[in-house]
């Protein structure tokens, strides 16, 4: 098989001393029986996406493995020495239960400790929750998780922190990037001083684990608590090492812990994909759940910063609330609370991103607070808690599973966001209610608004290019018209161009660029695409809305939106 040159010169490099002799002879393998693979593993670098950096781990400057990682904390380090010349200068690590993450956990720390920086090391597996948390605690200036989230198996990743506790933004991001990319794989100082390297573990869990509770719970009686049936499921990650002792700290006493599924084990073996925003990630759960009677599910992804939450429908089936439902549940609450308390005077806000649902303005105006909207992913949300010092952050979230719970830990938090699941579950037990019918009684005050994923996988290098080429044929030929009403609004994330179609004028977008687009119907209904920022897909969000007169037409309605759906994407070809 042909090689390009420029392929086949990255090999070559790697087959240099840098390298250690089994990467050298495992590439001279591939060479031989693989080249696709070959290429597929050197064609470009990794890069840093949504949530850090994230890929398959294997041989090669597009796969995760000790010299790429070495290089990014290289990079880091310098980066950090520079930024902070005279300081004692401190880094947190933490990793999931995936293949390896110990491993390249122990390599970063050598790395970082290489290069005069002090590190405290987790000695087990951990929330990536609590790495934000801990790095604040221990006064850090940055933080690193090795995993690649909810990935499948072969994936794993690492994601950075700032002193803030929020992954990396602008300006840092760019700025590291660029130090990384300047250096060569043989600048990488892997000889360890192992004097610079703490290991850290239980007093810090017990103070994250308190501090989650004070965050995360609101006056729920006992008897609600001791109440609730709660069925809980780790997928096989790091969740297992906190939530359980969460709940029961908080005064749960009624946990069922699907056991089967309770170890941590990188293959994740009883799940297809540990994704709880995956229906079949959540079956055994909720299998348990039938069994016991169970009120609520709950799901959490490897790393413990998403979670899917189950519920009971008005025919007392069990469903999943999907990411906007779970966050509009959440958000409504956490406002309600902050009423009541009287802390709500003008200077507070909810936040959100551009392909999540739009009903999270209408809860803002609501309750009188801000509502802020940002790129996809919660790094934008703890951004704009460290933008506006001046406004206290309620609570956030996104299309995508997973919530934050005011500023405590500036990422999504699966510990805190479990227990606020369970308050709100308790309460509205407590009244005679689910949590589906607290949503519907939203849907009766607000508007009904329904959303839809669709994700289309596209692996590899032409899966990559396929991506790239429906996004320029989006933009070629944009959408006109959908289930009869007419597009009358489209929004250019990459250009920072919005326009308005009725009265042919353009505005500018501010916020960063991205490559997304978004439509905007007569209708009310919002389409958005842009390929993810963690796995190789491209995704489609698609919100519609009427509004919803009393809880009885709520079925009727709901098929009315679904429908409308339906249609959307027939005529988007989907
Ligand atoms: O994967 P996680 O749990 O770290 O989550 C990360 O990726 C998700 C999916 O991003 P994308 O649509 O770009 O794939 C984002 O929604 C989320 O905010 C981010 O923290
Ligand atoms: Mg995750």
């Amino acid at each position: 098989m042909y090689i390009k040159p420029e392929v086949l010169e990255r090999v070559n490099s790697w087959l240099t001393p840098t390298f250690d002799k089994d990467t050298q002879d495992q590439i001279k393998h591939m060479i031989a029986s693989d080249p696709k693979g070959l290429e597929e593993s050197f064609y470009k670098d990794l890069e840093f996406g949504t949530g850090g950096m994230r890929g398959v781990m294997g041989l090669g400057t597009n796969r995760i493995n000790k010299y790429t990682l070495g290089k990014n904390t290289q990079g880091l380090s310098n980066y950090l020495n520079a930024s902070f010349p005279g300081e004692n200068v401190k880094v947190a690590i933490a990793y999931d239960c995936r293949h390896n993450s110990k491993t390249f956990g122990k390599v970063v720390a050598d790395v970082f400790s290489a290069n005069g920086i002090q590190v405290f090391l987790f000695a087990d597996l951990r929330p990536t929750p609590e790495l934000s948390f801990a790095l604040k605690h221990l006064g850090c200036h940055c933080g690193i998780v090795l995993t690649a989230s909810h990935n499948p198996p072969e994936y794993n990743g690492y994601k950075v922190y700032w002193q803030d506790g929020g992954q990396l933004v602008p300006p840092q991001d760019g700025e590291i990037i660029t130090e990384i990319n300047q250096l060569e794989y043989s600048e990488i100082k892997f000889e360890a001083n192992s004097r610079l390297i703490e290991y850290i573990g239980k007093a810090v869990d017990d103070v994250f684990i308190d501090d989650s509770i004070k965050n995360g719970s609101f006056d729920t009686s006992k008897e609600a608590r001791e109440n609730l049936n709660v069925v809980f499921t780790s997928l096989h990650g790091t969740s297992i090492m906190s939530i359980p002792e969460t709940l029961k700290r908080a005064g749960y006493t009624n946990v069922n812990i699907v056991e089967e599924q309770a170890d941590p084990n990188g293959d994740f073996p009883t799940v297809v994909s540990p994704n709880p925003e995956e229906p079949e990630a959540l079956r055994m759960a909720m299998a348990l759940a039938e069994k016991v009677d169970g009120d609520i599910v709950i799901g959490t992804d490897p790393d413990c910063d998403r979670l899917g939450v189950v519920t009971r429908n008005l025919e007392n089936e069990l469903v999943i609330l999907n990411g906007n439902q779970t966050m509009l549940l959440m958000t409504d609450f956490l406002l309600e609370q902050w009423k009541n308390s009287g802390k709500i005077n003008g200077n507070q806000f909810i936040a959100s991103t551009i392909v999540s649902t739009p009903m999270m303005s209408v809860l803002a105006d609501a309750y009188d607070v801000e509502y802020k909207i940002g790129l996809t992913g919660f790094k934008w949300i703890a951004k704009m808690i460290k933008d506006f010092p001046e406004l206290d952050f309620i609570g956030g979230g996104e299309e995508s599973f997973g919530f934050m719970v005011g500023d405590f830990v500036r990422d999504k938090d699966a510990v805190t966001s479990t227990l606020l699941a369970c308050e709100i579950a308790a309460q509205a037990k407590a009244e005679g209610k689910s949590l589906y019918e607290k949503l519907i009684d939203l849907y009766v005050k607000h508007g009904f608004y329904k959303e839809r994923l669709i994700s289309l996988t596209k692996k590899g290098i032409e899966g990559a290019q396929e991506i790239k080429q429906m996004m320029i044929d989006a933009r070629e030929n944009p959408l006109k018209e959908v289930n009869g009403s007419k597009v009358v609004r489209i929004e250019d994330y990459q250009l920072s161009v919005a326009k308005d179609l009725i009265n042919n004028s353009e505005s500018t977008i501010n916020i960063p660029k991205s490559n997304v687009l978004i439509y905007y119907t007569e209708d009310g209904s919002k389409i958005a695409l842009r390929p993810s920022g963690t796995e190789p897909k491209i995704k489609f969000y698609i919100s519609v809305n009427t509004k919803l007169d009393n809880m009885s037409a709520f079925k009727e309605t709901e098929q009315l939106l679904e429908n409308r759906i339906d249609t959307i994407l027939k005529d988007m070809n989907l």
